[in-house]
């Protein structure tokens, strides 16, 4: 692979991926307003580099919640990794294993819980939908405890599913061959069903998901797993400090990569304030819009602990499987470790707000 950045792997997946597919992946919902503005709020701010610092080592490892990652980067959990690539979900713990980064397994994987688990060298977390019924839930984290996963992550952001335009245009439903395999069959028949107009994943959720869950239930969960409960689509100071007073572990400033609420706000914009409401330990990550080093940086000096990739980790393993995906993510290390060297700040906990400047809207 001779691509030199992730926007180059991104037009190399285009030609590669069948239009209703790129586009599932690639879409947010409504006007896209959310999609556009994670990307450009990075813009926003320019870097204050420091001189004259020692930056022969820099040293990007951090520690999250009892795990340690050679650098502050993941991968967001998304579902359905076969859409792009046979080996799907294996194939991007093993990319991420390569490089010592965690990776977030999702719920509706293609690959099994325990098929991932055993592929994974590097840290390995399970994304979680509360689905009707509490022991599709029990069962899961059952299964991951036994596993080995090192974290369970709850996405609040999702009690229905976005009105992803692109997606009902195609009417997009799930191959033959791309399944929910860690779910009983039954409860995934709807997103099989492609229907003219509509959105099989969008009917799934609206048939499946428990709309009825609040923070009593959170609570509930906490107490039934010893795994660290982790709270994904967080956007607001009031929710942080909610999120901390039930028992979460951390929490991801997301806004589902601009799938979900159509105008939220951009995560780079909300992370401030999250991180300003919860305790100077607690650990906040951000996810939406990463797409170099440069960013991931930014993000980290805005206190984000570790950050998330989604989309451009299915461009790398849509251009060359494992090997792809592990290029996205060896690009994005190589190019945070030449940021902080290159601002005088070669640790991410020497990043701080002193790092940036702001450049207005
Ligand atoms: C194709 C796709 C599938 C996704 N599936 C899930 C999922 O199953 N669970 C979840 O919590 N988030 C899911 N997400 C959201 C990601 O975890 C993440 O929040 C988002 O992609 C980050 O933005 P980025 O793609 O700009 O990096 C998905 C995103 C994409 C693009
Ligand atoms: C199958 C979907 C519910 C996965 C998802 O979260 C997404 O597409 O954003």
């Amino acid at each position: 692979m001779d691509q030199l950045t992730l926007r180059e792997i991104e037009e190399a997946a285009r030609s590669r991926l069948p239009v209703a597919v790129r586009e599932f992946i690639d879409g947010g919902s409504d006007r896209e307003r959310t999609l556009a503005g994670n990307l450009s709020q990075y813009g926003r701010w320019g870097f204050r580099p420091r001189v004259l610092v020692d930056v022969s080592a820099p040293d990007l490892t951090v520690d999250l919640l009892g795990s340690r990652l050679a650098a502050p980067i993941g991968v967001a959990p998304m579902a359905y990794h076969q859409l792009v690539d046979p080996a799907g979900e294996t194939a991007t713990v093993r990319a991420a294993g390569q490089h010592g980064l965690l990776t977030v397994a999702a719920m509706f994987a293609g690959r099994t819980i325990e098929e991932i688990a055993v592929e994974a060298t590097g840290p390995l977390w399970l994304q979680l939908y509360w689905l009707r019924g509490r022991e599709v839930l029990t069962g899961l984290v059952e299964r991951a405890e036994r596993a080995g996963y090192q974290a369970l992550v709850l996405t609040v952001d999702a009690p229905r599913i976005g009105r992803r335009l692109r997606d009902l245009r195609n009417g997009f439903a799930l191959p033959p061959q791309v399944r929910a395999v860690n779910l009983d069959p039954e409860l995934m028949v709807a997103t099989g069903r492609s229907a003219a107009g509509s959105s099989a994943i969008a009917e799934h959720a609206r048939q499946q998901f428990d709309t009825t869950l609040t923070w009593t239930d959170v609570a509930w969960l906490r107490e039934r797993t010893s795994l660290p409960l982790v709270l994904k689509g967080i956007l607001t100071a009031e929710d942080a400090r909610l999120a901390v007073e039930h028992g979460a572990a951390a929490v991801v400033v997301s806004n589902h990569g601009g799938r979900q609420l159509d105008g939220a706000v951009p995560t780079l914009t909300a992370l401030p304030e999250v991180v300003a409401a919860v305790p100077a330990d607690f650990p906040v990550l951000l996810d939406g819009g990463i797409r170099s080093g440069t960013d991931a940086a930014t993000a980290l000096a805005l206190g984000a602990r570790t950050v998330l990739v989604g989309r451009p980790v299915l461009w790398g393993l849509a251009v060359g499987g494992e090997a792809g995906a592990a290029r996205v993510l060896g690009l994005l290390q190589d190019e945070l470790e030449h940021t902080l060297a290159l601002l005088g700040r070669p640790r991410p906990g020497d990043l701080d707000r002193s790092a940036l400047a702001d450049l207005g809207a």
